[in-house]
């Protein structure tokens, strides 16, 4: 179900919610921290989905331990470069990895900046290691409100020439967009692309309010574009990217089955919609997974599936000429 002459691309995974759960065992031992479980068995279920969750937020509590294990620069640094193993190991040749650098500084509050430093430099020496392509997105974790964001922004500035793209993520409906116009009016003007998490756990006004304030050029999730056919229009004729991630949306019961799901109704709509896989992690999927069991439980065609794969090329955050290296590099492999 996978193209292998096409890029496998993931284009909304976060780096934070991707942390194994050896590494966080080991982490914890290194900096002395008690843990929920000393095994993997019995750490599993507080670091991983095991059923499951009733909403946005309590999936996302299950991030928590990933990020209170980060003591050090030097942990963020291994964890962004294992990331890029990992995507490696999955056969991803493409892949923007966001993080949040002010949650995973909080627990041990360490420099904002250099976290987002660390992150970097992990990155590049994945990319360095494995051969895969990757670009960074800062996320802004609207969670923690408007003030926190901003130092989280500031991190992410001091370190901008290495960032792609900003993002907002976190508790949709608690710390609606709205909150967050100036953060990224700054982001569109350090020359950053723009995508937002809306219409996950809020509905398509939310989603209306990333692009027409945000300045959002794609969405995480927008679930809920299906509601409004006016969206659903405009997200097709303006080419705003859709990042699809089915198994997520059914753990956080934002969807109640795969089949229920909305990104076959977008791709049928035109709207240039992608199959990604959020916190794979804690989530115990990967992009295999979502293309070969997720997406056709979701009732996408063949055709459709490589629709989505092709989808992923095109809105990736690359140039038209990065597009097509990319593509050259895949097909004469
Ligand atoms: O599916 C999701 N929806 C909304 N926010 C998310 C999701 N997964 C992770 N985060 C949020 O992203 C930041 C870490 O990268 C954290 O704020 C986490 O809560
Ligand atoms: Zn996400």
């Amino acid at each position: 179900m996978i193209d292998t002459r096409l890029p496998l691309t993931d284009l909304h995974r976060h780096l934070d919610g991707n942390i194994r759960a050896q590494t966080i065992l080991e982490l914890g031992r290194q900096f002395n921290l008690e843990l929920p479980g000393a095994t993997l068995e019995t750490l599993r279920p507080h670091v991983q989905i095991t059923k499951n969750e009733p909403d946005l937020v309590s999936f996302l509590a299950k991030l928590d331990w990933g990020v209170k294990v980060l003591g050090s620069l030097e942990a963020c640094r291994r964890v962004a470069w294992e990331n890029v193993e990992d995507a490696a190991r999955n056969g991803l040749h493409y892949v923007e990895l966001r993080f949040s650098p002010g949650y995973m500084a909080m627990t041990h509050q360490l420099p904002v900046a250099g976290v987002v430093e660390a992150v970097i430099d992990g990155v590049r020496q994945g990319c360095r290691d494995f051969g895969v392509e990757t670009r960074l997105i800062g996320i802004l974790s609207r969670t923690f409100g408007e003030e926190a964001c901003v130092a989280e922004l500031e991190g992410l500035l001091a370190h901008r020439d290495h960032i792609t793209a900003l993002d907002l993520a976190g508790d949709e409906l608690g710390f609606p967009g709205s909150l967050f116009l100036s953060h990224f009016n700054r982001g569109r003007d350090a020359g950053w692309r723009i995508t937002v998490h809306a219409g996950e756990a809020a509905g398509p006004e939310s989603i209306w309010q990333a692009i027409r304030e945000l300045g959002a050029e794609r969405i995480g999730h927008g679930v809920k574009a299906v509601e409004d056919p006016a969206l659903m229009d405009f997200l097709a004729e303006q080419g705003i990217g859709i990042e699809s991630c089915l198994t997520s949306n059914i753990q956080t019961s934002t969807v109640a089955s795969l089949e229920k799901h909305p990104l076959k109704r977008f791709l049928e709509h035109g709207i240039l919609a992608t199959i990604n896989t959020d916190d794979p992690g804690v989530q115990g999927v990967d992009i295999g997974h979502e293309y070969t069991v997720a997406a056709p439980a979701a009732g996408l065609s063949a055709a459709q599936i490589r629709t989505a794969q092709e989808n992923g090329l095109k809105i990736a955050f690359l140039s038209a000429q990065e597009k097509q290296a990319l593509l050259d590099k895949v097909r004469a492999a």
